[in-house]
């Protein structure tokens, strides 16, 4: 297939390898002349799940027009507080209502949001799915390579009404993912948003005091982080059952990635530190980083949305969300994720399930 790979960071990185050693044509973009200009000089250096070596895609580029010339479809790999502007900037490039575009990661409401901004700039939407999670685990140790430590076993998405096209581009150019029949269930497994928010907001003050200088999970997944994150796990589960979803619970999802070794219990969350993609992921660095921007306001913001619908309380989520409020007020930070941005103001589970097609 030809496809174009939006975003050069970690996931673009490593998703541009993947598609590359499978056969497909490949153009990778990257917003910044810097970011891509490593690239493009020396191919894309890899490590990892996919062995060693170096891959050379068809094009890479800053300029998004170029980078979807004759694209068969649109891989989006950025950080999802990304998704409405780029949405908006493929529209303005050329990018019609004919070709698929996948969104690896969606979260929770991306898919939403990629389809609300592509609205309010034209008449015909493309087909849209979303994975859950990205299909990576994975870090750029130097601005030319990208260390892939751990690839999705399985890999949750779903598409919204009218994009069953993007749901199958999705299986074929990342083998291993799954159609799950429905966008909510896709957007309430994002196990980012369960993950990150309790041992950020608990280890706050370690990670300003020491600008980040401890293991994530091996250490800052104390016992009582793991009660808040079962308590916010509950309500996840909670929200789900609501719209007819038996989901797993976080641990039992990232079993199926495996991103948790295969024999945890479901109900283990201390589970999560001993597997080996996780085992050395450093806390965030500080406040800005995407553990506090993104997981927050557009990971679990989008998910207090989807529990006001269902009619859910969700108090530790609500609490968490808070708490985050206050501590990065007048910090810079993208626009949260809300019901407007997801087109779900004044929202029903008529309304919203009459969008999904179901
Ligand atoms: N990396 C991982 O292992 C995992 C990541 N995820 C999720 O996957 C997604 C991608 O993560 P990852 O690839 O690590 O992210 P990165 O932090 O690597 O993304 C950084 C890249 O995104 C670009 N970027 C940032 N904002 C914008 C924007 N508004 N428009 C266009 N480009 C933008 C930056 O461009 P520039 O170079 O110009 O600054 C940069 O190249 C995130 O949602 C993340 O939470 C989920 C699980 C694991
Ligand atoms: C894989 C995961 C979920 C672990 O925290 C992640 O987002 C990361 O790479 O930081």
């Amino acid at each position: 297939m030809k496809v174009t790979v939006i975003g050069a960071g970690n996931g673009g990185a490593a998703a541009a390898v993947e598609l590359t050693l499978a056969g497909h044509d490949v153009a990778l973009h990257g917003r910044s002349a810097a970011t891509v200009e490593p690239f493009l000089r020396n191919g894309i250096r890899y490590e990892g799940v996919f062995g060693e070596g170096r891959v050379t895609p068809s094009r890479i580029t800053s300029d998004l027009k170029e980078a979807i010339e004759n694209s068969d479809v649109a891989v989006v790999t950025l950080p999802t507080f990304a998704l409405g502007s780029v949405a908006r900037d493929l529209h303005r490039a050329g990018w019609d209502a004919r070709r698929p575009v996948v969104l690896n990661p969606g979260h929770t409401g991306g898919a939403f949001e990629f389809d609300t901004a592509f609205r309010e700039v034209s008449p015909t939407i493309p087909p849209i799915a979303e994975f859950a999670t990205l299909a990576y685990v994975a870090r750029k140790p130097a601005p030319d390579a990208i260390n892939i430590t751990g690839r999705a076993r399985k890999l949750r998405g779903a598409a919204l009404k009218g994009g069953d096209a993007a749901m199958e581009a999705a299986t074929v150019l990342f083998p291993g993912s799954y159609d799950c029949g429905d966008v909510v269930a896709s957007d309430l497994c994002n196990v980012n948003m369960v993950v990150h928010p309790p041992g950020a907001m608990l280890g706050a003050s370690w990670v300003e005091a020491t600008g980040g200088d401890f293991t994530f999970y091996v250490q800052g997944l104390t016992s009582g982080v793991v009660r808040v994150m079962e308590e916010l796990d509950r309500e996840r589960i909670a929200v789900g059952k609501a719209f007819g979803h038996d989901l797993p619970t976080v641990i039992g999802e990232m079993k199926a990635i495996g991103t948790v070794p295969s024999d945890a219990e479901e109900g283990d969350y201390r589970a999560i530190a001993a597997g080996e993609a996780n085992k050395r992921i450093k806390a965030p660095d500080s406040l800005g980083h995407r553990y506090f921007t993104e997981d927050f306001t557009h990971g679990l913001v989008p998910f207090l949305v989807l529990a006001e619908i269902a009619g859910v309380e969700t108090r530790t989520t609500r609490a968490l969300v808070d708490l985050h409020g206050a501590m990065v007020a007048g910090l810079p930070k993208p626009a949260p994720r809300d019901a407007r941005s997801m087109g779900l103001v004044g929202a029903t589970m008529a309304s919203l399930r009459a969008r999904l097609g179901k």
